[in-house]
């Protein structure tokens, strides 16, 4: 939780310019070394190809993978720990609780109050809800595995079971992704086909429409009963990943006047204070996307407004770019082909579809084995076609939605894409070659 202190208010440019470095989460960075170490070794199978035959004797080691990552996140927190330090800001370790709508205590202990209080207190996993949840573990749980397990059961069909899953499978271990209905409900329907498509190209098990029903512990590791009414036996972990609700439990929100919604995230307007004046809340506890660049971005947004005279600021929540790190990774920004149809009618909308080989994989002789890249666009056509939904996933998806989205943002039109000249050979030229007007 930080508070903003008064003395703030009224100065110019009082957000220290180092801030504007602050861009991860250690959650990020920590997922996205095991996703790269998973890349690498997914890779394996094609070095023959190249002519790398000693690279094809890779192995991991995976404590020496964990230990070096896990320096790597204490060297990045004590960057941030240092510009806290160096902006001449307070940093008071501990477990804070509002003991009225302006009072804060820490660790049952010290008791603050400031004109301003911003609660950035995130969210946590969900804990499953069946009998023998207890057995199971979560994200945090990923994380802390000490070595490779030889099978694991993911539960749940969001970012982070279809992540998790993937970078499992990839560093070799044995995966079944157990999923409510679907894997990524959130994609668009072209996406999601051909992520299915990808996946059975890998040999990676999922089981559609399926729960967990009970998990027991035995001898040999995890038994773990399914509803489909098959058992998984030998189940090194289950690691669920059901969603993660808002972290406001012993926040002691009973002692003051701000309120939750439905979903219990705390109540914002749409300049984020909250139903309490001069408290406000940024960030996954207030059920916007939950992305690091949308807390950090919401988070500067509500300082520049009350502290560098920008009394209209407000967070933009429109077209928000997000890459789900599956192997390979999808991106998307905007409306799905049916979120788009149900909004504009469906016949304004039209869609632009290609499917490619990324170069990269060109030598693999086996036409069929070759994984296909897709992206489609989604346009209004009576707004000239302007983009309202692009969606990729392939090799390098990841990297390519960035700059499209500034375009997309910018009120692009499939048009400005096919004007655009491409950059040749690369996955991105794609985005331009895609079905093209001219
Ligand atoms: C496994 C995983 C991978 C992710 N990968 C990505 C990704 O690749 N890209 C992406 O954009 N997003 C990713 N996310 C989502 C991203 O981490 C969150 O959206 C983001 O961290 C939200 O920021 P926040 O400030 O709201 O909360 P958090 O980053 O969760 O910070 C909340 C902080 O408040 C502290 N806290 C909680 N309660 C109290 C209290 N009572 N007193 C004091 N302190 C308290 C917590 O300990 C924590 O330090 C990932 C999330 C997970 C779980
Ligand atoms: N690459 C990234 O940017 C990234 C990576 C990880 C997480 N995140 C963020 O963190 C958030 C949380 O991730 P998550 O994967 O935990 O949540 P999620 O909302 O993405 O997915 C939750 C999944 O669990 C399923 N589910 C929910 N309740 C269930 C139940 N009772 N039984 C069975 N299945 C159930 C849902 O249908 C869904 O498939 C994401 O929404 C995302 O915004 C982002």
């Amino acid at each position: 939780m930080d508070s903003c202190q008064a003395r703030h208010q009224g100065r110019h440019h009082c957000v220290p310019s180092s801030w504007r470095n602050l861009r991860q989460c250690w959650m990020c960075p920590k997922e996205n070394i095991m996703f790269n170490a998973a890349s690498f070794l997914e890779n394996r199978e094609l070095y023959e190809g190249y002519g790398l035959s000693a690279a094809s004797e890779l192995k991991l080691d995976f404590p020496t993978l964990k230990k070096n990552r896990d320096a790597y996140i204490e060297w990045l927190n004590g960057i941030y720990g240092g510009m806290i330090a160096n902006n001449s800001m307070t940093l008071i370790k501990g477990w804070a609780k509002f003991v009225d709508n302006h009072t804060v205590e820490v660790d049952g202990k010290d008791r603050y109050t400031a004109d301003h209080i911003l609660i950035a207190v995130g969210s946590r996993p969900d804990k499953g809800g069946f009998e023998g949840d207890e057995y199971c573990i979560d994200s945090d749980g990923f994380f802390a595995l000490e070595d490779l397990p030889k099978k694991v059961i993911v539960y749940g069909g969001g970012y982070i079971g279809t992540e998790l899953g993937q970078i499992l499978h990839a560093l070799g271990t044995k995966v079944i992704q157990v999923v409510r209905s679907e894997i990524l409900r959130i994609a668009d329907d072209d996406i999601r086909e051909q992520l299915y498509k990808l996946m059975d190209l890998s040999g990676y098990e999922y089981r559609k429409k399926t729960t967990i029903v009970k998990v027991e512990k035995t001898d040999s590791g995890l038994r773990v009963h399914l509803s489909d009414g098959t058992i998984e036996e030998d189940v090194d972990e289950c690691i669920v990943a059901t969603g993660r609700p808002a972290n406001v439990e012993g926040l002691g929100l009973e002692n003051t006047d701000i309120e939750l919604t439905k979903k219990g995230h705390i109540k914002v307007d749409e300049f984020n204070v909250t139903t309490v004046p001069n408290v406000y809340a940024v960030g996954d506890v207030t059920g916007a996307a939950e992305l690091t660049p949308v807390a950090i971005k919401t988070g500067r947004t509500l300082v520049e407004r009350l502290f560098n005279n920008r009394p209209d600021l407000r967070m933009d929540h429109d077209l928000i770019p997000t890459v789900i790190f599956s192997h390979p990774p999808i991106g998307m920004i905007g409306l799905t082909e049916s979120q788009a149809k149900e909004k504009y009618g469906e016949e304004n909308i039209a869609t632009y579809k290609s499917t490619y080989v990324n170069m990269f994989y060109s030598l693999i002789q086996d036409r069929e084995k070759k994984p296909k890249n897709m992206i489609k666009y989604i346009v209004n056509k009576q707004e000239d076609e302007k983009i309202v939904g692009l969606h990729l996933i392939g090799k390098d998806c990841d990297e390519m939605l960035q700059g499209a989205a500034i375009a997309i943002k910018m009120g692009a039109t499939k048009k400005d894409f096919d004007r655009t000249v491409a950059i040749h050979p690369t996955g991105s030229e794609e985005l331009v070659l895609a079905d093209p007007y001219v």
